[in-house]
């Protein structure tokens, strides 16, 4: 055999090269050619290779290069890598998302695990984290929500603080960094709600002066870890044993005292909220462990969650948590200042409303309801793909989007970049129109009186707008954590437009918000500063 092989190779000196060139390049002909999505449109070279999929990850632009392809070809489907096609059609999301708990999230999910601790989030177990997602669901519950807004409640109390600093920076005649201070707001409500201590984002640097340089450019100390882990997400499309390397390897070299600093910090904090709940029973202490009991970490360790992994869940949870929602606030802020006709709109709805409606609800009120929704459609807390695997299983068979078939075992996702901009649903798609959510200017009242100023969404509306919103996910693996990022979200924007702090010539510093689509998008630069001409 090997001295026929030799006879063939010294015979003809091309062949052996030329026969495994040939070899080699079978996959690739078998994807042009061949494979079953050959006729879906594809962004270039990703019918042979992931690897500009990875580097428009990478950089951050993932959702604005998709949409230009998916508006390019007209299509639907968009093919970004041999085994991925990205869907832009509402009408999908149920099939994805929604029918018999959606199709199981796929493997970059891996790339979220807190090293050897699997989370609710990047769980791909349903059963697993079912149990989880379970324990903790009750924390979620309106009445738990509503009675946390009261003034001395934990949302409550820290909005006020929130409006009193956004305050003290305008009496000052100080710049505000819109992005620092809904940060601190948003790790505030997350922790002391879910983990009944606050973290202390808001009060951590108030003893400074806020003319001082210090309280200006002093941020959140937590930003750091935040920071580092929304950072690491431009990795997770790669292999989960690539991504480990990757990430066992910077954390050998990185030096970066700052990023060590805040982990340590945080998981200090964690211990500290880990130890609230195991103190032994006292009957002096037994009020206090009454209602620690019904914290996340508690009802973990109820589920009988080891103490390890509980801490861990809680860590995971302040960054699930605090973030996109400080994302998606510095968003409806930023726009509210930069446009004075919706926010007269909405001061005017908040004066005439009457108390004890809003005491009850905030999100009774339809023109903020408008503003938060926009806000939402604008701000890309997670503008990337939502990845999920097209199931195996012979009942699913793959699925079809637009009369096409994509076959099983396919990497699909919606993307809330695409959904959100599409020009046929949200015309005029990067602006924010509050009044878009109108189906006519009459529905904007208060009691019998329309409420004044020009109508923002004029000839905006679609009816379909509702279908293609998915800022929270969709079907059982959407948002836990939905009812209190808006609790936050209404509560904030309502206490902040009435103080009237955005009044007297609030402007904002940059003129656009520019972000890294990684899968939590990052404000870029990491700030937005308001201030105010007079
Ligand atoms: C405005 C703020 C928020 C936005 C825009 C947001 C967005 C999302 C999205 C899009 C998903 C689905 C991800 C996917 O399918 O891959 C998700 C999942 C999740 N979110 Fe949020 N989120 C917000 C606030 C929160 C808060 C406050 C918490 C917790 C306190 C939280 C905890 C979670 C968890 C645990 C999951 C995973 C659920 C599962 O896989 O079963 N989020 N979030």
């Amino acid at each position: 055999m090997v001295q026929a092989w030799r006879t063939i190779s010294t015979a003809n000196p091309i062949i052996t090269p030329a026969v495994l060139l040939l070899i080699l390049l079978i996959p690739f002909v078998y994807r042009l050619y061949f494979a079953h999505h050959r006729h879906i449109p594809a962004i270039p070279l990703a019918r042979l290779t992931s690897l500009p999929l990875h580097a428009l990850c990478y950089l951050g632009i993932e959702g604005r290069v998709l949409r230009h392809y998916h508006l390019k070809y007209n299509t639907k489907l968009l093919i970004v890598a041999p085994n991925s096609v990205s869907v832009s059609d509402p009408a999908a999301v149920r099939d994805i998302y929604i029918t018999a708990g959606g199709f199981p999230k796929d493997d970059r999910y891996r790339n979220f695990n807190l090293g050897p601790v699997v989370s609710i989030f990047s769980a791909i177990d349903t059963e697993y984290r079912d149990k989880r997602a379970k324990a903790v669901a009750p924390l979620f519950a309106p009445s738990r929500l509503r009675a946390a807004s009261e003034k001395d409640g934990v949302i409550g109390s820290s909005v006020a603080e929130f409006v009193d600093q956004f305050r003290a920076f305008k009496q000052a005649g100080v710049k505000v960094d819109i992005v620092d201070l809904c940060a601190r707001l948003s790790i505030d409500v997350v922790t002391g709600y879910l983990l009944g201590e606050k973290y202390g984002g808001l009060s951590e640097h108030a003893h400074f002066s806020v003319e001082s340089r210090e309280r200006q450019e002093m941020k959140l100390s937590a930003n750091p870890f935040i920071m580092a882990i929304v950072a690491f997400s431009r990795f997770s499309l790669l292999p989960n044993w690539v991504f480990k390397l990757l990430y066992s390897l910077s954390t050998r070299l990185s030096k970066n005292e700052e990023v060590i600093t805040t982990f340590v910090k945080l998981d200090q904090f964690t211990n500290r909220v880990m130890s609230n709940v195991a103190r032994p029973p006292s009957s002096a202490a037994k009020a206090r462990e009454e209602s620690a009991a019904s914290f996340y970490q508690a009802r973990l360790l109820q589920a009988g969650i080891s103490p390890a992994e509980a801490a861990a869940q809680s860590k995971a949870i302040v960054f699930a948590g605090a973030d996109s929602t400080a994302v998606m606030l510095a968003t409806i802020l930023f726009h509210l200042v930069q446009n004075p006709n919706a926010r007269g709109r909405l001061l005017q709805e908040i004066r005439g409303s009457k108390e004890n409606v809003v005491a009850q609800d905030p999100q009774s009120l339809p023109y903020l309801r408008a503003v938060v929704k926009e806000g939402l459609r604008l701000g890309m807390a997670n503008p990337t793909r939502l990845t999920r695997v097209v199931p195996a299983s012979s009942s699913a068979a793959g699925f079809n989007v637009d009369g096409v078939h994509v076959s099983p075992r396919t990497v699909v996702g919606c993307a809330a970049y695409m959904l959100h901009h599409d020009p046929d649903v949200f015309p005029e798609p990067f602006a924010f129109r509050p009044g878009r959510w109108f189906q006519n200017e009459k529905e904007v009242h208060i009691g019998e009186k329309s409420l004044d100023g020009a109508n923002d969404g004029e000839g905006l509306y679609r009816p379909e707008m509702d279908r293609s919103m998915v800022p929270f996910g969709a079907g059982l693996r959407a948002c836990i954590g939905k009812a209190l990022a808006q609790q936050q979200l209404y509560e904030t924007v309502f206490a902040l437009v009435h103080s009237e702090v955005l009044e007297d010539g609030a402007r904002t510093v940059q003129q656009r918000i520019e972000m890294k689509e990684w899968f939590n998008g990052e404000i870029k630069w990491h700030k937005l500063e308001v201030d105010w001409v007079r």
